[in-house]
């Protein structure tokens, strides 16, 4: 599928660092991995377009998807998404707050 979001990217709750460094790819595995489920429904406002031509996921995302799908199902995740402390540290976000836990 394929998502628009030039226009909003200025309004992500994320900042615009991840959506522009992400432009043009799969996202399919970043969105499950930083995002509580609340966050699919804003997806539908910004859908353009299918794009199936060539498009392959690889056995690394099957299992990631298998592997998270099954750990939200038995809860393991917090309420607010998963791996967000360390997925910000990351991403360079440590620098303001000095610590993976902050
Ligand atoms: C392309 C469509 C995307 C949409 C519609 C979207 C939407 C959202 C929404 C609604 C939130 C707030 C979630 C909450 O309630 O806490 C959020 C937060 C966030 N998103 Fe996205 N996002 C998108 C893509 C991405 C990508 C590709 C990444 C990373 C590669 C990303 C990283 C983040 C991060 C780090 C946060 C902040 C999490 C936190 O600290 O609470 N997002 N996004």
């Amino acid at each position: 599928m394929v998502y628009y979001v030039s226009e909003w990217v200025k309004d992500h709750p994320g900042g615009d660092a991840p959506l522009l460094s992400f432009a043009g790819r799969d996202v399919t595995d970043a969105f499950i991995a930083y995002h509580p489920g609340t966050a699919w429904k804003h997806l539908d406002q910004f859908f353009t377009s299918y794009y199936v031509k060539d498009f392959v996921v690889s056995e690394i995302s099957k299992d990631y998807r298998r592997i998270a799908n099954e750990f939200t199902r038995l809860e393991l995740f917090e309420k607010k998404g998963h791996g967000r402390k360390l997925d910000k540290y990351a991403m360079g976000e440590r620098g303001q707050s000095g610590s993976i836990d902050g």
